[in-house]
């Protein structure tokens, strides 16, 4: 293990992208965030980063550190991706970015507020869908409005104008089971829209999709996160999502489990020219490249 002092962070390439989200984006979120619209602060154009990590070092026991001295920085309106092989340590990232766990040291800002330690200030995606079965794809989407004491007739009526944009127009009285797939992970999205943050954590939203669907939702995703004026890290292990979606990767690398906690082996910007299929282009492929000889 290394030891507590030193860090291990080598930036490949920081260049920050520019914000993907626009004036336009906000103007969206203004008029179509039925939740909260005065919890969702506008970072674009202040300078600040929508979310940063600042040198976190995390442990679950205190004693075995698991990731150390990393450095995330989510500019607004940015989707940013961190990537890394099973058990390196995404997920106690997104933990501790969520406020869910203290950092052994180490702080994380929302817009340059110090959050360290603060649930319940960014939205929290995780791979399952986690959708009641005994509620209607509506009452599911709307369970933050009315945790949050809204009327469910009131939480309804802010909910039901979204189901368009998400893909989901007609199935607000339907049953999570009679969904398919990507359309259930668009509700489970839409309902973490709902929970009000403008900056939104996703731990491999789509890994349980097929391929294709996969292709389809991340598209759809990268889409509406511009649109609605988000911020979003995603945690994936899937390489190729990560260059479709992201205009900044964090490559993670690292053997927590065997003693060697893990650190932003380098962060890769993604050059996203405009063509029908990014996928097959060569900035695609080169971004690629350099995430995977990060990876090792
Ligand atoms: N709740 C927990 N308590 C103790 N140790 C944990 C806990 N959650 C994760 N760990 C350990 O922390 C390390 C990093 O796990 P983590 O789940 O963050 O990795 P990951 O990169 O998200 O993995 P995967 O891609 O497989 O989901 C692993 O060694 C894991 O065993």
């Amino acid at each position: 293990m290394a030891g507590a002092g030193e860090k291990n962070v080598q930036v490949a390439d920081g260049t920050r992208s520019p914000a993907a989200s626009s004036a336009d984006a906000r103007s969206v979120r203004g008029e179509d965030c039925p939740s909260a619209g005065a919890s969702r602060p506008v970072g674009g154009g202040t300078g600040i980063p929508a979310l940063e990590a600042r040198d976190l070092t995390l442990s679950w026991d205190g004693e075995h550190v698991v990731v150390q001295g990393v450095d995330v920085t989510v500019e607004p309106g940015e989707v940013c991706c961190l990537v890394g092989r099973s058990g390196c340590g995404k997920t106690t990232i997104l933990h501790a970015l969520a406020g869910l766990t203290m950092p052994m040291s180490g702080r994380v800002l929302l817009h340059g507020e110090d959050v360290t330690g603060r649930p319940g200030r960014v939205s929290y995606m995780l791979q399952k869908d986690l959708l009641l079965p005994s509620h209607r794809i509506i009452d599911n989407v709307c369970l933050p409005l009315v945790l949050a004491g809204m009327k469910k007739a009131e939480a309804r009526e802010k909910a039901a104008p979204l189901f368009e944009r998400f893909g989901l127009a007609g199935c607000e009285l339907k049953w999570p089971s009679e969904l398919s797939g990507g359309m259930r992970q668009r509700a489970a999205f839409l309902r973490t829209y709902l929970m009000g943050a403008d900056v939104t954590l996703l731990d491999e939203p789509f890994s349980a999709l097929d391929a294709l669907t996969r292709v389809d939702v991340r598209r759809w995703f990268v889409d509406v996160v511009a649109e609605l004026g988000l911020s979003a890290l995603v945690i994936t292990h899937d390489v190729d999502e990560a260059v479709s979606m992201a205009s900044r990767i964090y490559v993670l690398a690292g053997a927590p489990a065997a003693g060697e906690p893990s650190h932003v082996a380098g962060i890769v910007p993604v050059n996203r020219v405009a063509s029908e299929s990014f996928e097959l282009t060569d900035e695609y492929l080169a971004a690629k490249r350099r995430v995977m000889a990060l990876l090792g």
